[in-house]
């Protein structure tokens, strides 16, 4: 969408633009106008970093003269003290319009099993291999659902690998880049054993836990094993109704977690339920089985118990969980800051590859094809 300006003009303090499809103008101080010129002096055009020194810039500079160009799509601008005009796109100044940063543009659809169990979000393992439109598409449906299934993916790990590495390169941890393993005490970990594991989230114990994981199952020749998975958002959302004063302890104990064993000793702290700078929700950081040692004082501590069990209570709860099993195949890319997963014990053979992929790669990908 191009936003057409109206009208411009150098007040004493700020630069001011009437748009034309809005009632209010824009105003834009003229220090901060400066320290944001896109003009060649003052912005790398290869790399779109700021050239200009910002700590050398007069404090009081002004504007002397503010033109539009002919076609609208430019503002320069003229200082005093300064031979060099400045430009800005119109674009730039539309986007910068109000203060404050921008809001999480992250529309999103919570749900129960019931409300996802009939249309789980699909693609064509063809589709996200054959181009960005597929891919485009996958990524859409894990950053609005949580997660998204890839169908017809030939169960290989070298399929599996290419499919993640269409979004991004591979996230690398204790455990490896991509991962294919199967209950085999490769690592200190439960994940390689047949035994249940409750929902949870991966990565309690880094400081930046990984973004999304992979899951497929290559082989399954046994019984049980079934995947659950939990919309954690889902559930914040159900406690933030339901019991405020739990939804206040599990946004507000920074809870630590731990991996104690192959050699490493890793720990973090995250609240259970994150949130963001604008009070929406951000991560989801539960692993009962990672948590470390803490102490809080008495009263904190029976609140923080009384929180952790109606959060334990709910991700167990079959409203909020999704069931299926993982096949040779299907493939699941899930938000590991939002959605929990879960595995039923099994026994028998089952081999599983996968990978993560950080959040801020995952995030940029997106950006990216929705620019086209
Ligand atoms: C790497 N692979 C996914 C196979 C196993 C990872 C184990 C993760 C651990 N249970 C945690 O909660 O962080
Ligand atoms: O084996 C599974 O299905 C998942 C194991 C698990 O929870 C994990 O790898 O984090």
């Amino acid at each position: 969408m191009t936003f057409q300006m109206d009208t411009v003009r150098t007040t004493d303090n700020y630069l001011e633009i009437q748009w034309k499809d809005d009632v209010k103008p824009s105003r834009y101080p003229y220090f901060w106008l400066r320290d944001h010129c896109h003009a060649l002096h003052s912005m790398n055009q290869e790399t779109n970093q700021r050239q200009v020194d910002t700590f050398s810039l007069p404090v009081d500079l002004k504007a002397v003269e503010a033109k539009l160009s002919e076609d609208g799509s430019t503002v320069s601008i003229r200082w005093e003290k300064e031979e060099q005009k400045s430009i800005y796109p119109a674009s730039f100044l539309r986007e910068m319009a109000t203060t404050g940063l921008a809001k999480s543009d992250h529309p999103s659809s919570l749900w129960t099993a019931d409300e996802i169990a009939g249309h789980l979000p699909t693609v064509s393992y063809d589709d996200v291999m054959a181009g960005d439109e597929g891919l485009k598409s996958w990524v859409e449906l894990i950053d609005y659902y949580g997660f998204a299934i890839v169908d017809n993916t030939p169960a290989t790990p070298e399929a599996t690998e290419a499919l993640a590495r269409r979004i991004t390169y591979i996230r690398e941890t204790i455990f490896g880049g991509f991962w294919d393993f199967t209950a085999n005490q490769a690592f200190a970990d439960s994940a390689y054993s047949t035994v249940e594991i409750g929902p949870h989230t991966d990565g309690t114990y880094s400081v930046d836990s990984p973004g999304y994981q992979m899951f497929h199952c290559l082989e399954f020749d046994g019984t049980g094993g079934e995947s659950i998975f939990v919309d954690g958002f889902r559930v914040a959302e159900e406690i933030r109704t339901r019991d405020p004063k739990a939804f206040d302890t599990l946004t507000s104990v920074p809870v630590p977690a731990q991996y104690l064993g192959d050699g490493v000793h890793l720990r973090a702290e995250h609240p259970i339920i994150g949130l963001g700078r604008d009070g929406t929700l951000q991560q989801i950081a539960y692993n009962n089985y990672d948590r470390a040692p803490f102490r809080l004082e008495d009263d904190q501590q029976d609140d923080f118990y009384r929180g952790l069990r109606l959060f334990n209570e709910l991700i167990n709860d079959r409203c909020f969980q999704l069931r299926f099993g993982l096949r040779p195949g299907t493939v699941v890319l899930f938000d590991n800051w939002r959605v929990m997963h879960a595995r039923d014990a099994y026994q028998g053979h089952r081999r599983l590859c996968g990978a993560y992929l950080n959040k801020e790669d995952f995030l940029s990908k997106l950006r990216v094809l929705r620019k086209g």
